[in-house]
């Protein structure tokens, strides 16, 4: 056996291959440490539970691409911008029509982040001031695509932004038409801020090696967006809803994880690659889906949820991840199951963005070795 390169591997010991780079650290970062012995998430040194009690989502993305809390001024700024560019593009709506309603949503917004990034002339300038130009500008459109593609998928029209209200109250506007009572868009706003930033998980590493070959900012965000899509990283919202659908009541949480388990099966919510003593932001957003539960009546859900928490930590003491919590919380809000992952997109375009400025300003083209186990050489 020998790695995949001119270089050779030392000949007494194979190289340790350590799958899925399981505890591989591989770079530096100074947009947010998760740390699972404290069971403790920072964005640039904030705890991710202040910035949910205190900050809107603006406030947020500002500090991940900049690294401080904005000014008044520079909020203002942002938002500025942010409202500025809030109605869906005309070209990306009508690539968005011709594409089937049976189209998953996330296939939906990564055609519609490729169309954006083919029609921005700026697309190849990686300087900052541009990256940071077309991040608010990702930013202030995901919402449209997101919000329309779920009208449209109900038979409904689209509806124009409204400049007068926040990202959060805006996103639900257009998404319903309406905005709904202010613990239901507080409770989105919190969803936002926790889901915008973690690392170097799947999709935000898939954001840094394609921005390590200096391939350009939409490509290094449609990569991303079809990592996240995969049940076992942002997928999972989607998918815990569908489980609690499988399960339909809270009587039956015990008897389908025990035969989901006999089965082999993942429990989507529960587990998470590096938090093994819980995730940091699942108390956060479970307190938020607790306001919803209050507000629509919907202690049958609550108590689904509580039901196969306990059952999951009797059988197999695994905790849930981010995803547990906010699923059932965007049900809550009236989003279609379909539309939950994108929701994620839309928050964590944030964090994608501002790693990919900082990969670009250290960068080192990705490229890991790799142990060949084939046929030893042969000929024909
Ligand atoms: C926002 C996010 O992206 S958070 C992650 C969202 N993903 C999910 O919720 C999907 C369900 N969870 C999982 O599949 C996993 O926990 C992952 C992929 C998130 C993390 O996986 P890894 O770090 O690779 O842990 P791994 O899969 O090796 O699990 C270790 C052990 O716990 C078990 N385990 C971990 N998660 C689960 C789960 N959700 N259901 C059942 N068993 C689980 C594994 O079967 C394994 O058991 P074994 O040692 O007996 O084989
Ligand atoms: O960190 C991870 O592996 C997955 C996760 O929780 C996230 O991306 O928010």
């Amino acid at each position: 056996m020998s790695t995949d390169t001119q270089t050779p591997a030392p000949s007494s010991a194979e190289p340790e291959i350590r799958k899925g780079l399981a505890g591989v650290v591989v770079d530096r970062t100074a947009i947010s440490k998760v740390n699972p012995d404290t069971n403790s998430l920072l964005y640039r040194g904030y705890p991710v539970q202040e910035l949910a009690a205190r900050c809107s989502f603006e406030e947020v993305a500002y500090l991940l691409w900049h690294g401080e809390l904005p000014t008044p001024e520079q909020l203002a700024e942002l938002e500025r911008a942010e409202r500025s560019q809030r109605a869906l593009d005309p070209n990306v709506k009508a690539v968005i029509d011709s594409l089937p309603t049976t189209a998953h949503p996330m296939d939906v917004v990564r055609t519609a982040l490729s169309v954006i990034g083919a029609n921005d002339p700026t697309t190849e300038d990686s300087s900052r001031g541009s990256n940071l130009a077309k991040s608010v500008r990702l930013l202030a459109q995901i919402p449209a695509v997101v919000a329309y593609d779920q009208r449209r998928r109900r038979g409904e029209d689209l509806v124009p932004p409204r400049d007068d209200l926040d990202y959060s109250a805006n996103f639900l506007h257009m998404t319903f038409g309406e905005v709904p009572a202010p613990v239901v868009v507080d409770a989105f706003r919190v969803s936002m801020v926790l889901y915008a930033e973690h690392s170097f998980n799947a999709s935000t590493f898939t954001a840094r090696v394609i921005t390590s070959t200096l391939s350009d900012l939409y490509s290094a965000v449609v990569g991303a967006v079809g990592a996240l899509k995969g049940p076992l990283h942002g997928g999972a919202n989607e998918a815990v809803m569908h489980v609690f659908d499988e399960i339909g009541d809270a009587s039956k949480a015990e008897s389908w994880l025990d035969q989901a388990l006999a089965e082999k099966r993942k429990i989507m919510g529960f587990g998470h690659r590096v938090y093994k003593h819980g995730d940091s932001r699942v108390p956060t957003m479970k307190a938020a889906l607790d306001t919803l539960v209050a507000e629509y009546g919907r202690k049958d859900l609550a108590d689904l949820y509580d039901r196969l928490e306990a059952a999951m930590t009797d059988r197999k003491n695994i905790q849930p991840n981010l995803d547990y919590p906010s699923g059932p919380a965007y049900h809550l809000m009236g989003f279609d199951t379909l539309t939950f992952t994108p929701l994620f997109v839309a928050s964590r375009i944030t964090g994608w963005t501002a790693h990919i400025m900082e990969q670009l300003e250290s960068n080192a083209l990705i490229r890991p070795l790799s142990l060949y186990d084939g046929p030893d050489e042969r000929h024909l």
